[in-house]
């Protein structure tokens, strides 16, 4: 057997060949070798070969700059590893973050599995309260719901429903039509930088034909072909697959030569490694699962909307009824799963309950696997609270709907609103962030739950988040009104209630530090005390994880670096403080930014400086029992 460079075919011929069976090939059937048969397989290595190496040669030493997909457009002689047609649809996107996701592009697979329901809000929702009494507004906002209403910047309110509708599919209509044309010439609308282009879901069924060769591949014959393939490689093809598959996943961009004489293997190589590939289309995203409701549109499939919160910031994920009805557990918030095989595609729809950009579709074979052991890197809650001085704006906001916090007052007993679909329950109530405050209005199932926890804390001071309202205005007095999405949530273990708990203390009491010393505790715990260098010194012993309590002086604090600073809740930026407010480059307003640690501590004064990073709940500690009272006493 030989493998060398010069072996043409192996991606530039006959791409049928090289590529995956369709879901009407069978495996294996797609190459037969004349020289030698399945029930005789020759493995690498043991194929004779009188003019060549045996041994195969796999080069790796080529940066991708652009990535698996994008690094050679010319793949042909003997290049194994993912061309860029394969990578452009079946993408193998390791999204390790929710950056991962805001970067990927717009993926689409299978037009038939894809969801197409990508509405935002229920149909059937609790409305906006209506200005004038609260009364609910059913007829704007399930319009609104119905359509991509906006705000005409005209001044006009909102666009006709059903005129927008029929407006938009026509136009749709048409630009499909003229790509189905174009596509026969070899064209595209693409093309042309003036036309626009049709949603994806116009697009069924007349794809570029390479596209539609790609997404007609069968997930679940290629995920048998793989594990066939893969338990037969031999230590050779096994070596070069392991290396060009570590690249992929760890997205290191290499591009590999593999080259052998005929019949060696490379094919069957190609094929094993090309089989992976496609069934892991995208990527395997950990997340809480926090949210759902359901939409029901007259054109569109049910679906059930998820919220998801990813490592750093959440998304809204649509999954279609036959993806749900097809998983045998119900997904419970708080709880923790790995996703795989999804989609990911741009919000083009109003009424966002996030404001990210990017949705997360599950297709009918996407994966959701309960993940046992959390490993706390993803947060259990995820919001994005607005600043009640910002909230003018956001008045007939149609883009996004609005998270609040406030502290719960003046609840009235529950009572009865006539609407325009009967009489429903309404809980009426105030929130205040400690200078102003905003009329909330929960309404039906929502509401009998909010109140019967509410009475269940009487007593105290209770910090709600309520999220995915609606905000509307009557005489110059803010309201706020749920929604089909809205959820409420009680004192919850978050860090901007803290900080608006810490505000309303502040505002009304003096602040009272904590004199005493936590390392008191030590005695009590039997833990040991070291001092600075025996820590240290600690690198050097077996000991791999042990608790310690650590007695240190702060001689000085530094107050020329920032060691702290402010992110934003919609995206990792750090915000600047404008106008009593943070503001961020994306355009996000909010009073309670997230807080994002950046310490040094120094060995001795002025020698060895050493940066580590706190988890926030050490440095609330840090900064309540150690770093005031320090500022305070010197
Ligand atoms: N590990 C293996 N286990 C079983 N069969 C194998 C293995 N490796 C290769 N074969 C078989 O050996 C035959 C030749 O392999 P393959 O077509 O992949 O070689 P090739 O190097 O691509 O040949 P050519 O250069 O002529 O295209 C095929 O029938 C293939 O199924």
């Amino acid at each position: 057997m030989d493998i060398s460079c010069s072996h043409q075919d192996n991606i530039s011929g006959n791409t049928r060949k090289r590529g995956r069976p369709r879901k009407d090939e069978v495996v294996g059937s797609s190459h037969t070798s004349p020289h030698v048969s399945l029930p005789q397989k020759r493995p690498v290595g043991q194929l004779e070969s009188p003019t060549t190496t045996k041994t195969p040669q796999c080069h790796g030493t080529y940066n991708d700059p652009y990535g698996i997909g994008h690094s050679y457009d010319d793949n042909r002689n003997g290049v194994i590893g993912t061309s860029s047609r394969h990578s452009k649809d079946n993408s193998v996107n390791l999204l390790s973050s929710f950056d991962d996701v805001n970067d990927s592009e717009s993926h689409e697979y299978g037009e038939d599995d894809m969801i197409d329901d990508e509405n935002e809000i229920d149909e059937n929702v609790e409305d906006f309260s209506n200005s004038e009494d609260a009364i609910e507004n059913d007829t704007v906002m399930s319009q609104a719901h119905r359509d991509d209403m906006i705000n005409d910047e005209n001044g006009e309110e909102f666009a006709n429903s059903e005129d927008a509708i029929d407006n938009d599919i026509v136009a749709s209509d048409a630009h499909r039509e003229l790509e189905r044309i174009l596509n026969c010439i070899g064209k595209s609308l693409r093309s042309y930088a003036d036309m626009p282009f049709p949603p994806p879901e116009f697009l069924c069924g007349i794809s570029n034909t390479l596209i539609a060769e790609e997404r007609s591949y069968d997930i679940q014959t290629m995920m048998v072909e793989h594990q066939q393939l893969h338990s037969s490689l031999n230590a050779d093809q096994m070596i070069i697959y392991d290396a060009v598959i570590e690249s992929v996943y760890n997205k290191r961009g290499k591009v590999f030569f593999v080259y052998g004489s005929g019949g060696c293997g490379k094919t069957f190589l190609w094929r094993t490694i090309i089989s992976r590939m496609s069934t892991s289309l995208v990527s395997r995203l950990k997340q809480h699962y926090i949210s759902c409701w359901s939409t029901d549109f007259p054109f569109h499939r049910k679906c059930k909307n998820w919220i998801l919160i990813l490592q750093k910031t959440h998304i809204h994920a649509f999954a279609g009824l036959e993806f749900v009805n097809g998983i045998d557990f119900v997904p419970q918030e708080g709880k923790v799963y790995s996703i795989s095989n999804f989609s990911v595609g741009n919000t083009k729809y109003s009424y966002s309950v996030v404001s990210n950009k990017k949705n997360l579709y599950f297709l009918n074979f996407t994966k959701m696997i309960e993940v046992e052991e959390d490993d706390e890197m993803i947060p259990k809650y995820k919001f994005e609270l607005a600043a009640f001085n910002t909230l003018k704006d956001k008045v007939g906001d149609t883009k996004i709907l609005t998270d609040l916090m406030g502290l719960v007052q003046n609840r009235l007993p529950m009572q009865s609103r006539n609407t325009q679909t009967g009489p429903k329950d309404v809980l009426l109530f105030d929130i205040s962030d400690g200078s102003s405050t905003v009329k909330v209005t929960v309404w039906a199932d929502l509401a009998h739950k909010l109140n019967e926890e509410l009475d269940g804390m009487l007593g105290q001071d209770n910090i709600i988040i309520i999220t995915s309202c609606g905000i509307t205005e009557y005489h110059e007095q803010l309201q706020a009104s749920t929604l089909s999405p809205s959820k409420f949530y009680i004192n919850p273990e978050y860090d901007a209630v803290n900080n608006l708990r810490y505000r309303l203390n502040v505002m009304n009491e003096p602040i009272v530090l904590d004199d005493k010393f936590p390392a008191g505790d030590c005695a009590v715990n039997k833990t040991p005390v070291y001092n600075l260098k025996e820590i240290m010194d600690l690198r050097n012993s077996e000991l791999k994880e042990m608790d310690v309590i650590c007695h240190v002086s702060i001689c000085s604090v530094e107050e020329q670096s920032k060691w702290w600073f402010y992110v934003c809740d919609s995206c990792p930026n750090e915000v600047c403080v404008k106008d009593d407010n943070y503001k961020c480059e994306c355009g996000k307003i909010g009073s309670y930014p997230d807080k994002r640690f950046k310490p040094h501590w120094s060995k001795s004064k002025g020698r060895e400086r050493r940066p580590i990073t706190f988890i926030r709940s050490w440095y609330l500690s840090l900064l309540t029992m150690t770093v005031l009272l320090t500022i305070h006493q010197s």
